[in-house]
């Protein structure tokens, strides 16, 4: 395991059916930072993401061989337990997805599934992950509003909000501002970097000013493999790899 790797992937390989969707990939992902998953539609990204807590066991025909390490440990053992795992890897997606009940229930939906908490201590924590995922000042006078009378952007706060509330200790992000307007997506972005103070964060998104602007570590995909890797400064700079320098001067993709 590499000095402060939270997540580390040794020859991963996944296959989806016959097609080989990842092809051997090797990535160490350091601890509360902020790592942003880059490269053209179809190389993998999401894949890979969803490897890290498990989601493509919901996909028939995938097959994963290699590994995926979390503090250490094989995620793709059979023995691990998904839902705790899940619980320790949150995920957020593209589209906001709050579920159709109050803005509190939303928060509160997965601390009630996992732990056995008193009204007050629901109370604290909801109010502490809104904060955390700065909209508690745009709801605290409506929590027991329905989450979709909300703004998109909004909604996306709250999905980020349901995921904090849980206590992980890593955050996955599917392009979680394509669906958002500029101003959503600026917000969510400066939330992003409050959330690395506590968090470790791996985002996809097709979007190479916000990886810039955002990430700490930035991973280059392409057909599969993993081009490119290391500090973002570095790679967006002075790119070793011509296929890398192709992909972000727009070349292709
Ligand atoms: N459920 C699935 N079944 C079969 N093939 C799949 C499945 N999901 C993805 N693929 C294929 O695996 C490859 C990688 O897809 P993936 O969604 O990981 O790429 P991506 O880089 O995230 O793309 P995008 O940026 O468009 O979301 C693609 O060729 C895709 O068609």
């Amino acid at each position: 395991m590499s000095e402060n790797a939270i997540l580390q992937a040794k020859d991963l390989h996944l296959y989806y059916g016959e097609t080989e969707a990842l092809k051997g990939i090797d990535i160490a992902i350091p601890e509360k930072k902020i790592t942003a998953l880059i490269g053209p539609s179809g190389c993998g990204k999401s894949t890979f993401l969803k490897t890290l807590n498990r989601m493509n066991d919901l996909v028939p025909n995938v097959r994963i061989t290699g590994e995926a390490l979390f503090h250490g440990k094989n995620i793709l053992d059979k023995d691990v337990d998904v839902t705790d795992l899940r619980r320790r890897i949150g995920m957020v997606f593209q589209k906001p997805n709050p579920f159709p009940m109050s803005i509190y229930d939303n928060v509160a939906y997965g601390p009630r599934l996992h732990g056995n908490h008193s009204k007050k201590e629901l109370d604290e924590l909801v109010e502490k992950s809104l904060r955390g995922a700065a909209i508690w000042d745009e709801v605290k006078d409506r929590l027991k509003k329905s989450a979709l009378g909300l703004s998109g952007g909004q909604q996306q706060r709250l999905c980020i909000a349901r995921a904090l509330a849980v206590q992980p200790d890593v955050l996955l992000m599917d392009e979680p501002t394509s669906a958002l307007d500029p101003g959503s997506t600026l917000r969510i972005e400066d939330l992003m970097d409050e959330l690395k103070k506590d968090y470790t964060v791996v985002i996809v998104t097709h979007n190479m000013q916000q990886a810039a602007r955002i990430s700490d570590q930035t991973a280059f995909f392409l057909l599969g493999s993993l081009i490119e890797y290391g500090p973002t400064k570095e790679l967006f700079a002075n790119p070793k790899n011509p296929k890398t320098e192709e992909y972000i001067t727009g070349r292709f993709g």
